[in-house]
């Protein structure tokens, strides 16, 4: 990924460790220009579900606010659901390096989402890191095949 990648995190309850820690990486990583915590909240961890934080991520990089997003709850199911309906976002769960190195080089995903119940913590924040350093290539043959989806969404 070339620097200054503008990232958001996010999630529920039920990612929240996994949020703050992979956050706190993030705040350190060079390549990275900002990264902005949507929540839930330290004081407030019960104040959202993951439909609606998933759905606010995936608003904010349809309107250029950030260019990505990883999102955790208990699955990373429930995030990348959500982020998903918001026209123009491609959302997947990720758990480990081939998936993840795929859902950017074939699928152009903005969002990465992961599972706090299912992965251990020093592998999630691995690939969070690994995901930030791929690029698609938008003249790589992918492109043709993610433009179909693109289109019926009228995106
Ligand atoms: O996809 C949903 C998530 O895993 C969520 O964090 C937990 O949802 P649940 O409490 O309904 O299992």
């Amino acid at each position: 990924m070339s620097t200054g990648i503008r990232l958001l995190v996010g999630g529920d309850v039920a990612g929240f460790e996994y949020k703050e820690a992979i956050l706190a990486d993030l705040k350190d990583d060079p390549r990275v220009a900002s990264v902005e915590d949507l929540g839930v909240p330290a004081d407030d961890k019960e104040s959202e579900t993951y439909g609606s934080v998933g759905i606010r991520a995936a608003e904010a990089i349809r309107d250029g606010k950030a260019d990505r997003a990883i999102l955790v709850c208990g699955t990373g199911i429930g995030v990348a659901i959500a982020a998903n309906k918001v026209p123009g976002i491609r959302a997947t769960v990720g758990h480990d390096s081939f998936s993840v190195e795929r859902s950017i080089l074939s699928n152009d995903c903005q969002v990465l989402t992961m599972g706090q119940r299912v992965v251990g913590l020093q592998l999630a924040r691995r690939l969070a890191s690994e995901w930030i350093g791929y690029t698609f290539d938008p003249s790589s043959p992918s492109k043709d095949k993610v433009a179909v989806i693109s289109a019926y969404e009228g995106c």
